[in-house]
């Protein structure tokens, strides 16, 4: 028998990510090649990012996805939001000219109460929410906030994308296939302060750390890569990164509904106070995923190096949420 069709909310589904991630979820590449989905589809009450929206789900419609069982096109979060099993929370203000990061900070601070309170109201009690639009810890732990009779655990940030970058540097520099390494982690925020680690990561079985052997390059080079990657893109590509993006998405949600059969990824999720990192902060953490939940890997060794960069990512988030704490009521 037909699966029951889920229904997947996607926010900002007329930008860029939108543009990549819309397609992919039609086709089945996030909940399976057997499931059909309802999308869902939000964005702003604004003329032409609803005109923009009606051609996307024109498209959508021209592609004749076997799953693709519904879809409409809302401007209120409280119908976008309704019944959904899985939400991308991707839309989110840019920053503009002269605008200093607590403007932002701000700004998104609205976006996200009001998601998580439309959430908190109208999505199953079950559903999986993944924020993209940044800055992404501090907006997922905002719309947590905001929906307090959804548990805290359904709410995690996007680190995927780090951590996918983070293996393809590694699989570059030893210059082994990227689908062989396991066990690598980024910790922390979705910025410039994120630490990538790959002191416990293996490729077919060997350890990572061993084959590189070179800590000057890892702190030099690797780490400050795979944090200024984003602003690398821009850089190149006059635009933030988008099919990557969505790519990092799908495999955040592909995985967490579906499961990693034992292998480790990253992902942005509150924090029960595992390895020192106090309750609720949304921080990028080693997880498995089986049945439907993640759970943090636990018990690694933390050593000086590591300590001193997991606190200096975590302080960047504390000032975060100390920057926002006035605005969730
Ligand atoms: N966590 C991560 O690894 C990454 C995060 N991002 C972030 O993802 C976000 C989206 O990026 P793009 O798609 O390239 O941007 P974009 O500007 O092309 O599209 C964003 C869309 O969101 C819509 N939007 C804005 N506020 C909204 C709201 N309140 N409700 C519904 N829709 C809303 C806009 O109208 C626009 O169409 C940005 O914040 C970007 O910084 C981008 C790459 C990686
Ligand atoms: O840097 C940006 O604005 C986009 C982003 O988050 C990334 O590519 O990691």
């Amino acid at each position: 028998m037909a699966k029951a069709p889920m229904r997947v909310a996607v926010t900002g589904a007329a930008g860029q990510i939108g543009y990549s991630l819309l397609f992919r979820i039609a086709n089945g590449d996030v909940l399976g090649k057997d499931q059909p989905v309802i999308l869902q589809l939000l964005e702003i009450p604004d003329e032409k990012a609803q005109k923009a929206l009606q051609g996307v789900m024109m498209e959508l419609e021209d592609c004749a996805f076997p799953l693709l069982v519904g879809m409409t096109a809302h401007s209120d979060p409280m119908t976008a939001f309704k019944d959904i099993d899985i939400a991308f929370l991707v839309g989110a203000r840019p920053r503009g000219p002269g605008m200093e990061r607590k403007d932002l900070l701000a700004a998104n601070a609205q976006i996200f109460t009001a998601q998580g309170k439309a959430l908190n109201a109208v999505a199953k009690r079950t559903v999986k929410v993944l924020v993209v639009g940044n800055p992404a810890n501090t907006n997922a732990y905002i719309a947590m906030k905001s929906a307090p009779d959804l548990p805290a655990k359904n709410f995690t940030a996007m680190l995927r994308l780090d951590h996918n970058r983070a293996l393809s540097q590694l699989a570059a520099k030893m210059g082994k296939p990227v689908g062989d390494i396991e066990k690598l982690v980024v910790w922390g925020n979705h910025s410039p302060t994120m630490y990538p680690d790959h002191r416990f990561a293996t490729v077919g079985g060997e350890s990572v750390k061993a084959l590189i052997n070179d800590p000057v390059w890892n702190k030099e080079v690797h780490i400050p890569t795979v944090g200024k990657r984003g602003a690398a893109i821009i850089e190149a590509r006059g635009l933030s990164s988008a099919a990557s993006a969505a790519n990092a998405a799908i495999d955040h949600m592909h995985d967490w509904v579906l499961g990693t059969n034992g292998k480790w990824v990253t992902m942005g999720v509150p924090s029960n106070g595992e390895y020192g990192i106090p309750k609720d902060v949304i921080y990028g953490f080693p997880v498995t995923c089986e049945n439907g939940e993640y759970k943090i890997v636990e018990g690694l060794e933390i050593d000086e190096f590591s300590r001193e960069r997991m606190d200096h990512t975590l302080n960047e988030l504390l000032e975060e949420q100390a920057g926002v704490k006035h605005l969730l009521s």
